[in-house]
């Protein structure tokens, strides 16, 4: 579970704050979708949720877990896919999956384990001996993913998961994000796809200037809106007035 208290940030020399009094309570057993236009704050929001960013005021708790007093604990908790797969180009595949469960103190036997179940949805397990550089887009995502889900967080966080992936990769990471929803495991993701949202996410979030403008499930959401059917239209209507 991800709870936001009040959180705000401003970016040094800049006169806006990126995001704005956020709360927000992502569950156990959901796929959580956050959704914005560009410079909304989603990324903010996520490098606060995951530690990365301090926040000027407010409380993030994961699992319970204050992730500024108790960052291990709660960093423990967290699977994390960041926004810019660009990261350690000279190692191999699997020198970084080693790195990652070195971090996370996963035993030799756990990891081959997850690098064969997750490593063989996501089609990527062919190139773990070849060095990251040599990887395209799509293949740095899905090692960025299978990295996140190797220590089987009981939380994970995806910023824009689906950008450089093929239509069979998004359907299994589709699979493997309801597989792990319904094992009580929460799953957060920001997209700009709003058919994505509408498609997999069991509630939403919109976020516009910093601050959320709505949170429910989709259908909640058309109800609101004179039962108009489709939701881009509905989050246009809302993000651009
Ligand atoms: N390092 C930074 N320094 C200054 N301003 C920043 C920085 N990072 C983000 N911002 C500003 O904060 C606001 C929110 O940015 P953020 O990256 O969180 O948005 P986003 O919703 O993730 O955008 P996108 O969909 O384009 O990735 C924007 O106005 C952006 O210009």
């Amino acid at each position: 579970m991800i709870n936001l208290y009040n959180i705000s940030k401003i970016y040094y020399g800049c006169d806006k704050k990126a995001v704005d009094s956020l709360n927000l309570e992502v569950y156990k057993g959901e796929i959580f979708g956050f959704l914005g236009p560009n410079g909304s704050g989603k990324t903010t929001t996520v490098k606060i949720i995951t530690g990365i960013l301090k926040p000027d005021s407010g409380k993030v708790l994961i699992n319970g877990y204050d992730i500024l007093k108790d960052p291990l604990k709660a960093k423990k908790e967290i699977g994390y896919v960041p926004d810019d797969p660009e990261i350690f180009n000279k190692l191999t595949g699997f020198e970084y999956l080693r790195f990652i469960s070195d971090i996370y103190e996963i035993n030799n036997k756990t990891r081959q384990l997850n690098i064969e179940k997750f490593g063989g949805i996501l089609e990527i397990n062919d190139v773990l001996n070849m060095k990251i550089e040599s990887y395209s887009h799509g293949m740095k995502q899905k090692l960025l993913i299978l990295g996140a889900l190797i220590h089987e967080p009981s939380i994970l966080i995806m910023d824009e998961p689906i950008i450089g992936l093929d239509a069979k990769a998004i359907r299994n990471l589709k699979n493997i994000m309801r597989t792990l929803a319904d094992q009580g495991k929460t799953v957060f993701i920001t997209t700009h796809l709003i058919k994505m949202a509408e498609d997999i996410c069991d509630r939403i979030a919109i976020i516009k200037g910093g601050r959320i403008i709505y949170s429910g499930t989709v259908n909640e959401l058309k109800i609101k809106k004179d039962n108009k059917k489709d939701l881009e239209e509905i989050f246009l209507e809302m993000t651009e007035a």
